[in-house]
């Protein structure tokens, strides 16, 4: 990153259409302006199939708007950045590689020494409570482990930029509480900038800064709340207070009727 003072990511009227099988064009996102800053936790929250994802592809670089700019620390994005992560619902780790290799597999592509990549994955094991699994092949782990696996890797790298799409959402509900308890702690600190794409509107008040609302698809951003609960938090305490209940309301009314011209749109579609 060159320009210093720039946001971390900045989408400045920025849309993607895509080519459909029949040749036709199919509009996912549109209009998109949006502003991360360093050091932000972002969450975006929208109706099912609106754009969430395609707007963090953008963001990441693996593929180009077709109107507009996007723009990672002042500059246009081209192709897939060094210091941006990535967390799916899907684990990205090599299932032939044991855990302790696969968190050393970001700094080793990076040009870490063997040495050097073992130190900092064995750090950020410690980290994620999985010292003692470094042996293990990720089928040998729970759900939960193997999500604690995969933040482990991408934290290693000390990624400026982290984009996460549903990261938690295959994970039972206690362990997803889990997850984002310790995503907060890992991120503390860091000042990595995070996109963070989910349906759980409860997920995204616990935890971030802002929360983007995204209209039914296709998608522009309609509303940007910011969450003004103080920080440390715990995702099972702050969820209980009336501040949060109230937030949640305000967003709802938003996000609500998104959801249902799209459910709307879908019984029209089903009929
Ligand atoms: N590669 C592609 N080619 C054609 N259409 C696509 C492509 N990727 C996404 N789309 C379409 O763009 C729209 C937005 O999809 P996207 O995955 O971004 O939505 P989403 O909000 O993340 O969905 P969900 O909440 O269900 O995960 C959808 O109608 C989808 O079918």
């Amino acid at each position: 990153m060159t320009h210093d003072t720039s946001p971390a990511i900045e989408l400045r009227g920025a849309g993607k259409a895509f080519r459909t099988p029949s040749g036709a064009l199919h509009t996912a996102v549109r209009e998109l302006d949006l502003t991360v800053e360093r050091g932000e936790f972002v969450a975006v929250v929208g109706p099912t199939g609106c754009g969430k994802s395609t707007t963090l592809t953008l963001v990441s670089g693996l593929e180009e708007p077709t109107e507009g700019e996007v723009l990672v620390g002042g500059e246009p994005v081209r192709g897939i950045g060094r210091d941006v992560g990535f967390v799916f619902q899907q684990d990205a780790v090599f299932p032939w590689r044991t855990v302790l290799s696969n968190v050393m597999a970001g700094p080793r592509f990076r040009g870490a020494a063997k040495a050097e990549a073992r130190e900092r994955a064995r750090d950020w094991l410690a980290r994620v409570g999985l010292s003692a699994f470094e042996d293990r092949y990720p089928h040998q782990l729970s759900g939960g482990q193997r999500k604690r696996v995969a933040l482990a890797a991408t934290f290693v790298n000390d990624p400026s930029i982290l984009l996460m799409d549903e990261p938690f959402s295959a994970l039972d509900v206690q362990t997803r509480a889990l997850m984002s308890d310790q995503l907060l702690e890992l991120w503390a600190g860091t000042g990595s900038s995070v996109v963070f794409v989910t349906h759980d509107l409860e997920e995204s008040i616990a935890l971030a800064d802002k929360v983007v609302v995204m209209t039914a698809g296709p998608a522009t951003v309609k509303e940007v709340f910011t969450i003004d609960l103080p920080r440390p938090r715990k995702v099972e305490e702050v969820r209980l207070e009336p501040r949060f209940v109230e937030i949640y309301r305000e967003i709802w009314s938003s996000l609500g009727e998104e959801v249902r011209i799209t459910r709307e749109r879908g019984a029209v579609h089903a009929a």
